[in-house]
C-alpha cells in the first residue's frame, strides 16, 4: 500500500507518509461517534488508531457557518443524499434522507440543536436490559463531552460539564420572530424553559447550540483539533470507504476499503469499531455476512453470523411543519427587501462571526405533552423564523416572502422500519424503509400536536408578524383533514436510530458493552445502537454513547 497523500489525512501535515497496514483499533466512519472514538482511543498514545471516513475533510466554509445548514441539508456536497423506499402511509412518497459524508458526519451538516432527551429514555434502556445505561449512569458522559458556555441556574448546574471538547452555548444571534414564538408558547400556557438539558425538559425556549465563537462546533471540530490530528498514533484517512469487515474464525481482523479507486485491506489487532451511522453500520454488517440469514442469502453473501436484528428496529422522528406567512419583515428571508440586511449579515459574519448567519435555523422550540395525561413530554417543537424550504430543495419561498414555521414531531413513535440491502455492491446505497406512520397512534399524536401548535401561533405575541396560515391552511380543520395533511406533508427530522440495537433479547445486535453478538473484536458505536429513540435531537446522545464506549473499550 502506498498511502497516497489525501486532502485532510495526516499526509497533508507530514509530507510523505506511508499508511501502516496494521492498527490496534480501526474506527469506520468519522461522524459524530467516530470523531469521539478517534480522539479518546488515541489519547494516551498506547494504541495505534485508524479512523476511516468515506467523505472529505471538513474544509468547506459553509460547514462552519451555522446558517450554511440550508445548502448542507440539500446536499450539494458532504452528503450521502439517500432516499427511502416508497412509504405506503405517506401516499407512496419516497422521503429524502440526508446524511453527512464528511469528517464530522451529520454533526457537520446538522442544525446544531443541543438537546439530550428525558431521564425516562435512558432509564427505559436500562429496564430493557441495557445495564449501565440508566440516566444517572450516562449523565457523567454527557458532562464529560461538554463545555457549557451559557449562564447556568443553580438547579441546572449538576447536569452540565465544563472543559469537555464539545462547545454548547447560547447563540450570538436570535431572530425576533423566534423570541415571539417562545413568548406565544408561554402565553398559551407552556412554561418558559432556559435549559432543556437541565432539571426539567418541558416548556418552550431558545435552544442551546453546538457552536463556538459564532461557528459550528461539529464533533470533528471538537474532538479532532489540530493537536489531536497531530498525534503520531492517530491516522485519519478521508475519502476511504470501508466495503467489508474482514472476519476470520469468528473474529474481526480488519477492514477492506476503497480509496482513490483502489481496494485496500487494513488489519486491526484489537478491534474494529463501526461508527458509520444508523443506515450504514447495519449495511456494512450485512455486507460482511453478519445479519438476517435470509437477507444475506438473497444477495449471495456468505453468512458469517446469523443476526436477525441487524437493520431492524429502525425508528425516526417524523415532523410536520405548520407554516405562517409573515406580515412583518423581521424574519430571515432572501426577499428583495431584505437585501441590505443580508449584505450586512455577510459582513458581520465574515468580520466578526456575528449576526444572522450565525443563526442555526430552528433557533427555538420546546417539549410538550400531546395530552395532560402524558407523564412526560411526548412532542417536540422547532421554531424557525423563515419560510418552509423543504430540506433546502425549494428555496423559492425564501425569495418571495417572509414567514415562520413550527416543526412538530412525536418523540417516541411506535412505528418500526428497517434497513436492508439493494444489492451486495458495497458502493450501492442501503435500502431504507422507515415504515413511517404504520401505527395509527403515531398519526393521532401529530394531529393532537398540530392543534396545540395552532393554539400557540394565534397568541398575541405573534400579532405583529402573523399573516395567513399557509400549511396546513385554514381549510384543514377536522381531525380527519389534519391526519390526511400529515400523511401528505410529513418528512424526516433526521434522527434515524435503532438498526443495530443494544440489548439482551434475540433481536439485539450488540450487547450493553456494544460488542456485536457472536463475533469477536467487533463493536458498533453510533446512533444505531439506541434500542429506542430518545425524546430529543440525537447528536448529544450519540456523542455520549461514544464517550461511554471509549471508556468501555479502553477498560476491556
Ligand atoms: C440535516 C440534519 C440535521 C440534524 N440536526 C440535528 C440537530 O440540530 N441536533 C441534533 O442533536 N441532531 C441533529 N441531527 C442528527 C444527528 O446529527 C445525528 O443523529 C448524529 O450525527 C449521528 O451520528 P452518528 O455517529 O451515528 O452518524 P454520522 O454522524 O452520520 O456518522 C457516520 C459517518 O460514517 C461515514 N461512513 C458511512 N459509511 C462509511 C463507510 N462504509 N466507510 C467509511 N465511512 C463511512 C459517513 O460518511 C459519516 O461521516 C441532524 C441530522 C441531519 C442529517
Amino acid at each position: 500500500m502506498d498511502g497516497l497523500p489525501q486532502r485532510g489525512c495526516k499526509t497533508v501535515h507530514r509530507g510523505v507518509f506511508r499508511v501502516p497496514q496494521s492498527f490496534d483499533y480501526i474506527v469506520v466512519g468519522g461522524g459524530s461517534a467516530g470523531c469521539v472514538l478517534a480522539n479518546r482511543l488515541s489519547a494516551d498514545g498506547r494504541y495505534q488508531v485508524c479512523l476511516l471516513e468515506a467523505g472529505p475533510d471538513d474544509r468547506n466554509p459553509l460547514i462552519h457557518m451555522p446558517l450554511g445548514v440550508v445548502p448542507l441539508v440539500r446536499g450539494w456536497f458532504a452528503n450521502w443524499r439517500f432516499w427511502s423506499e416508497p412509504q405506503p402511509q405517506l401516499g407512496g412518497r419516497r422521503t429524502y434522507q440526508p446524511r453527512g459524508k464528511v469528517l464530522g458526519g451529520c454533526s457537520s451538516i446538522n442544525a446544531t440543536v443541543c438537546t439530550r432527551g428525558h431521564r425516562w429514555d435512558y432509564d427505559h434502556w436500562s429496564e430493557l436490559g441495557c445495564s449501565g445505561w440508566s440516566y444517572d449512569e450516562v449523565l457523567p458522559y454527557f458532562r464529560k463531552s461538554e463545555n457549557y458556555e451559557a449562564p447556568l441556574a443553580e438547579r441546572d448546574r449538576p447536569f452540565h460539564g465544563q472543559g469537555g471538547p464539545l462547545n454548547v452555548t447560547a447563540r450570538r444571534y436570535t431572530n425576533p420572530v423566534s423570541s415571539a414564538m417562545v413568548e406565544a408558547a408561554v402565553q398559551a400556557g407552556h412554561v418558559h424553559n432556559e435549559d432543556f438539558n437541565g432539571a426539567a425538559q418541558a416548556g418552550a425556549g431558545q435552544f442551546k447550540v453546538f457552536q463556538k465563537g459564532g461557528q459550528r462546533c461539529s464533533n470533528a471540530r471538537a474532538y479532532l483539533t489540530p493537536e489531536v490530528r497531530a498525534r503520531r498514533n492517530l491516522h485519519i484517512l478521508t475519502g476511504a470507504q470501508a466495503t467489508r469487515v474482514l472476519i476470520e474464525n469468528g473474529r474481526a481482523i480488519g477492514v477492506k476499503l476503497r480509496r482513490g479507486g483502489r481496494d485496500e485491506e487494513l488489519r486491526a489487532q484489537r478491534e474494529v469499531i463501526l461508527s458509520a451511522g444508523a443506515f450504514q453500520s447495519p449495511q456494512l454488517l450485512m455486507l460482511s455476512g453478519i445479519g438476517p440469514k435470509a437477507e444475506l442469502q438473497k444477495h449471495g453473501i456468505a453468512v458469517q453470523q446469523d443476526l436477525p436484528g441487524v437493520g431492524e428496529n429502525l425508528q425516526d422522528h417524523l415532523e410536520v411543519i405548520v407554516e405562517t406567512q409573515a406580515k412583518s419583515r423581521a424574519g430571515i428571508s432572501y426577499h428583495p427587501t431584505s437585501l441590505l440586511k443580508s449584505i450586512v449579515a455577510l459582513f458581520q459574519y465574515l468580520f466578526g462571526k456575528r449576526g444572522m448567519l450565525t443563526s442555526n435555523g430552528p433557533e427555538a422550540g420546546g417539549f410538550l405533552k400531546s395530552s395532560p395525561a402524558e407523564p412526560i413530554p411526548d412532542l417536540q417543537w422547532h421554531f424557525g423564523p423563515f419560510p418552509n424550504v423543504t430540506h433546502g430543495f425549494n428555496l423559492v419561498p425564501m425569495f418571495l416572502r417572509y414567514g415562520y414555521i413550527a416543526y412538530l414531531y412525536d418523540l417516541r413513535p411506535l412505528s418500526r422500519g428497517r434497513v436492508g440491502l439493494h444489492s451486495a455492491d458495497p458502493l450501492a446505497p442501503p435500502r431504507i424503509d422507515p415504515n413511517y406512520l404504520a401505527e395509527p397512534r403515531d398519526v393521532d399524536k401529530l394531529v393532537a400536536g398540530v392543534k396545540l401548535t395552532r393554539e400557540v401561533l394565534k397568541q398575541r405575541a405573534l400579532d405583529p408578524h402573523r399573516g395567513e396560515e399557509l400549511s396546513p391552511g385554514p381549510a384543514v380543520q377536522s381531525d380527519a383533514d389534519i391526519a390526511a395533511w400529515v400523511r401528505k406533508a410529513a418528512e424526516t427530522t433526521y434522527h434515524p436510530v435503532g438498526t443495530c440495537k443494544m440489548g439482551v433479547d434475540e433481536m439485539a445486535v450488540v450487547d450493553p458493552q456494544l460488542r456485536v453478538r457472536g463475533v469477536q473484536g467487533l463493536r458498533v458505536v453510533d446512533a444505531s445502537i439506541m434500542p429506542t429513540l430518545i425524546g430529543a435531537n440525537t447528536n448529544a446522545p450519540t456523542t455520549m454513547i461514544a464517550e461511554k464506549a471509549a471508556e468501555m473499550i479502553l477498560r476491556s
